[in-house]
């Protein structure tokens, strides 16, 4: 087994367990960035290996752990939050104790949690990169997914430094710049930076899609003024999302909470005329989204670069 040492790559062989967006993005950005790296896919659903292995993503497709496993230098977690306890369980026989074991979940705290309780000796590197779709599966993956995003770690007092180190010099290889943050805060800022814009696109396709006086034809047609770019994302994982929530509640309940409030004050303010309070607010807005665009976080493009021919 080649080591760092011998090996300008960080890992001579990495397992992928889970071969969905991120999984198969992680695969075809390693193929891109690290040539000489092994990947190992593995998928609980053996179709989605072979929609993986139809597509040539990795070195070897596997439906369950066996003791292959072992000759993984790195194992990546890339399953919906609420299956990465189980998920764990089940490699654990397998697994060398040298092995890192990484994961992407969009929640840090719950997640080191269950992996903790399946796997507690083994050397684990939380890890979230900050780069998505709406889209699912093997074939919706991209090698670029991660370049120029955020890749946050979330070590505590109990992780390895060396080991670290590997992980963020693997994320830095396929493109992304690395953060590191405490389990608990990167959970409060994805909540509201992530979890609950995906609540409100959620809740305003589902308003529209029940309201009585507007047929659906109405709300599909007139879609471009705004409410289509809630329907990209309210069209995200149903099992991934649903997860989301469950396993970071707190943070999100209280950003919720903090949006519910806001959201009343914003409803003072129009029924009784404020327009200056509006105003202010949405030139406040305005400046948040110029700075995205700035640190290079998304194009400047109108209407997100969109062809209209
Ligand atoms: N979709 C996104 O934009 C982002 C997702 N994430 C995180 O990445 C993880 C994966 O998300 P996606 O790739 O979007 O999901 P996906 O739905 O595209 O793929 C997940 C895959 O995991 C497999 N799987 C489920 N349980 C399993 C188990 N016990 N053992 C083996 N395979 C299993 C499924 O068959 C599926 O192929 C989630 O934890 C999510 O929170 C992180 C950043 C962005
Ligand atoms: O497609 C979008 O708008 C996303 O927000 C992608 C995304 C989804 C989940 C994450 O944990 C990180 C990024």
């Amino acid at each position: 087994m080649n080591g760092p040492l011998e090996s300008s790559a960080p890992f001579a062989s990495v397992a992928i367990v889970g071969l969905g967006l991120i999984g198969s993005s992680i695969a075809r950005a390693i193929r891109q960035s690290l040539p000489d790296t092994q990947i190992m896919g593995y998928d609980r659903n053996a179709d989605v290996c072979a929609r993986a292995q139809a597509i040539a993503l990795c070195d070897s497709y596997h439906a369950a752990f066996g003791p292959e496993l072992a000759e993984a230098e790195l194992v990546i977690l890339c399953v919906p939050v609420g299956a990465m306890a189980a998920a764990a369980t089940a490699m654990a026989p397998h697994l060398s104790p040298e092995t890192i074991i990484s994961d992407v979940g969009s929640c840090k705290a719950s997640v080191l949690t269950a992996l903790r309780g399946a796997l507690p000796y083994a050397i684990i590197v939380p890890a979230h990169p900050v780069a998505g779709t709406e889209n699912s599966g093997p074939e919706a993956g991209f090698a670029s997914l991660f370049k120029g995003r955020w890749c946050i770690l979330t070590p505590d007092a109990d992780s390895d430094a060396a080991a670290f180190e590997r992980v963020a010099g693997f994320w830095r290889a396929l493109g992304a710049e690395v953060e590191t943050m405490d389990a608990a805060h990167h959970d409060l800022v994805l909540a509201v930076t992530s979890h609950l814009p995906h609540l409100i696109a959620y809740t305003i396709v589902g308003t529209a899609s029940d309201l009585e006086g507007v047929t659906q034809s109405e709300v599909i047609k007139y879609s471009a003024g705004g409410f289509r770019d809630f329907t990209r994302i309210a069209a995200s994982d149903p099992v991934m999302w649903r997860d989301v929530f469950l396993s970071n509640k707190d943070a999100v309940l209280e950003m919720l909470q903090r949006f519910s409030e806001d959201l009343s004050a914003l409803q003072r303010a129009i029924r009784w005329g404020k327009g200056d309070e509006l105003e202010a607010l949405f030139t406040r807005t305005r400046t948040i989204r110029r700075s995205i665009i700035e640190q290079g976080q998304d194009d400047a493009k109108p209407d997100f670069g969109r062809e209209h021919p």
